[in-house]
């Protein structure tokens, strides 16, 4: 059993993006930039932001973040992202999900310049990883876990993959880049029947409910690859969405939770943003 560890994994990433940046600084005049706009006072919230903030330092970027009261209106939202937009020292754009339910948020995503959104939220973004058209730019917790798959040399073709959730940020682009790598899926939600015995028969998991513990050592075969998506906070603790301790008997290949997924969706975010950055210095 292996554990894959998407710590040192984006540790590594991070590493050889600090190099490249510091190096095209010199030319370019400037840092790559990404600016966090935070709404509210969501308290898992801050500590992701907090730690995209520390991944920028680490690897020398600019960064700004943009904290907003709750009660902010649409309008003034959309103002603050319309100067990011403007903004020439401004790569990347991420509005902290979730947002007041006071504000349209497919509005305030759209809103961003598609060439900014390093989230991979915008219309655009969708559709360009949709058709394949690799200009966009892929929302960061499934293109991390693509990159898992990828440093522990897991190949995808002809495997069935079990995705658990279909939200627009994991689930449902989870799916699209399986489909990529010529993987059997099939998705799943809260209203699924015998979850137990569709697990039963996966080679793969992607596990994204947001449930503690709901992939359990009796749902899943000898020699699975288990992903872990969920983050779960219960008084005070960090659980996935997979009972690793039992699980991980079985498993051929497992992520933790907290040190899986959550830093390679960080890394990528970082890539995405040195991505646009070096769109941007080329023109
Ligand atoms: N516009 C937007 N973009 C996002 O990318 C976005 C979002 N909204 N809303 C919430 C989710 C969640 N997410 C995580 C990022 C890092 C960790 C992370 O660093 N996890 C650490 C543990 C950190 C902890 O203590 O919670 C780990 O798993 O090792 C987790 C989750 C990004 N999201």
């Amino acid at each position: 059993m292996t554990i894959m560890d998407g710590k040192a994994l984006s540790e590594k990433i991070l590493k050889e993006i600090e190099q490249e940046h510091s190096e095209l600084e010199k030319k370019a005049g400037r840092k790559a930039g990404l600016a966090v706009i935070i709404v509210g006072e969501n308290p898992a919230s801050q500590i992701y932001v907090r730690n995209k903030i520390r991944a920028c330092e680490r690897v020398g970027f600019h960064s700004e973040t943009i904290r907003l009261d709750e009660n902010i209106s649409e309008e003034s939202l959309l103002l603050e992202i319309e100067k990011l937009n403007n903004d020439s020292n401004i790569d990347g754009i991420l509005v902290q999900l979730p947002i007041p339910r006071h504000i349209d948020g497919l509005k305030v995503i759209n809103a961003i310049s598609a060439e900014k959104d390093v989230d991979g939220f915008h219309t655009t973004n969708i559709g360009k990883m949709m058709i394949g058209d690799e200009t966009g730019f892929l929302p960061c917790t499934p293109a991390g876990v693509i990159q898992m798959f990828e440093e522990y040399n897991i190949d995808l073709e002809g495997k069935d993959v079990l995705v658990i959730g279909q939200s627009n940020i994991v689930g449902k682009p989870m799916t699209l880049l399986l489909i990529k790598k010529r993987a059997t899926v099939q998705v799943c939600n809260s209203k699924t029947k015998n979850l137990s015995e569709k697990l039963q028969k996966a080679d793969v998991v992607v596990a994204a409910a947001g449930s503690p513990k709901l992939v359990k050592t009796t749902d899943v075969k000898e020699g699975v690859v288990v992903i872990d998506v969920g983050i779960n906070r219960v008084d005070g603790k960090l659980w996935g969405d997979v009972d690793f301790e039992e699980v991980s008997k079985k498993a051929s290949f497992i992520t933790p939770v907290p040190g899986g997924v959550g830093p390679m969706t960080i890394a990528m975010l970082i890539k995405n943003t040195f991505k646009s950055y070096k769109q941007k210095i080329d023109n």
